[in-house]
């Protein structure tokens, strides 16, 4: 079957950069959001990206108002839902509001519709027990920032089924990805690594070893990251890095994964990196 409309929900940093490449792929995008001002902030961020493209002669003005006209936009998941052929959800990385929004997806999608989680890190089984369509529900992993980006690890749960993962393989490579297969364990297999590199380096500030300028220096000019270990948290969302750690630590069971407590008093304070203007580092 031929797909043609893709809906996305959470049209933060990521659910924004999923909306883009979907229409970029020619998909019939919409894309929600809880309030009207976050839904045009994510518009707003793919309709700024576009213009730099149109600018750098990588995209004709003709082919950014393509793009533009492909997504629409909602605060109504029935909207969202109703017509979707792939949804790709995008929200907070909490099991209980992913949960939640595929028990609805699932009651107003229609039947052939396959659910798709961008989770960094949550059980794909879990959030597919949701709904009365587990066969129906995998994870789709995208990476930040996502058009520029190459990787979907795509994530079966424990029902997902062949055809499904077949064509959600297909949609990622339309989108100009490289869909790596990985299973369902914590962290699957990017934050798994990635993410207890980052704790220990935000640990390492923790203990004074050095400053986060210099952690990230050594991280840039020693190992050739493109962003160092703290640039990299700032530009993800502390918010999300904590949540990962607290899903490594609770999954495994293993104290190696503890989340750092700076990390914690920085998501307290509401210091969650480039988003909210300050993190280890400042931005406005
Ligand atoms: C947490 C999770 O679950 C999983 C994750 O996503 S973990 C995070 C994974 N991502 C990373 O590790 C990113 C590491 N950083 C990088 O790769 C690079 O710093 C970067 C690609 C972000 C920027 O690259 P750079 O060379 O330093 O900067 P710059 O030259 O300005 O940008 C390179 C290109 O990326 C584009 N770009 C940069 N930031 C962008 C953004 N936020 N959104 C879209 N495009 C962006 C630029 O427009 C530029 O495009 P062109 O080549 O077409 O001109
Ligand atoms: N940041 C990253 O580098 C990566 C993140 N991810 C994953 O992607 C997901 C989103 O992350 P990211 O885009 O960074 O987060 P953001 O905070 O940038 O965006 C999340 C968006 O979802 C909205 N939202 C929250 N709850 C709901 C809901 N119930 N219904 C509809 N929208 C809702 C938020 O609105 P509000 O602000 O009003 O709550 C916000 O606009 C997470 O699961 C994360 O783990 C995956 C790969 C990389």
């Amino acid at each position: 079957m031929e797909w043609k409309r893709v809906s996305v929900i959470g049209a933060g940093q990521m659910g924004s950069g999923i909306a883009q490449v979907a229409a970029q792929a020619g998909y019939q995008v919409v894309l929600l959001d809880t309030t009207e001002e976050q839904v045009q902030a994510g518009v707003k961020r793919i309709a700024d990206l576009l213009a730099r493209n149109v600018e750098k002669g990588k995209l004709s003005a003709e082919e950014r108002e393509g793009i533009l006209d492909r997504i629409a936009t909602t605060t109504q998941l029935e909207e969202a839902a109703q017509e979707a052929d792939l949804v790709i959800e995008a929200v907070v990385e909490k099991l209980e509001v992913k949960a939640e929004i595929f028990r609805r997806l699932d009651q107003c999608c229609p039947n052939h519709t396959i659910l798709a989680s961008n989770t960094s890190s949550l059980p794909i089984t879990e959030i597919a027990a949701a709904t009365k369509r587990p066969e129906q529900v995998i994870g789709m992993h995208f990476m930040n920032p996502v058009p520029v980006m190459k990787l979907v690890e795509v994530i079966r749960g424990l029902a997902t089924s062949e055809d499904v993962f077949r064509l959600v393989v297909a949609a990622a490579e339309r989108m100009g990805k490289t869909p790596v297969e990985v299973n369902d364990y914590p962290g699957f297999v990017s934050n798994r690594i990635l993410m207890p590199m980052i704790n220990e380096a935000i640990y390492a500030v923790y203990e004074g070893v050095a400053t986060p300028e210099a952690i990230d220096q050594v991280m840039k000019l020693g190992m050739n990251h493109p962003m160092g270990p703290l640039t990299l948290a700032d530009f993800i969302g502390l918010d999300t890095c904590l949540y990962i750690m607290e899903t490594l630590h609770e999954g495994f069971g293993d104290s190696k994964y503890r989340p750092c407590p700076l990390l914690r008093k920085y998501v307290k304070a509401g210091w969650l990196g480039r988003k909210s203007g300050r993190g280890f580092y400042q931005y406005s």
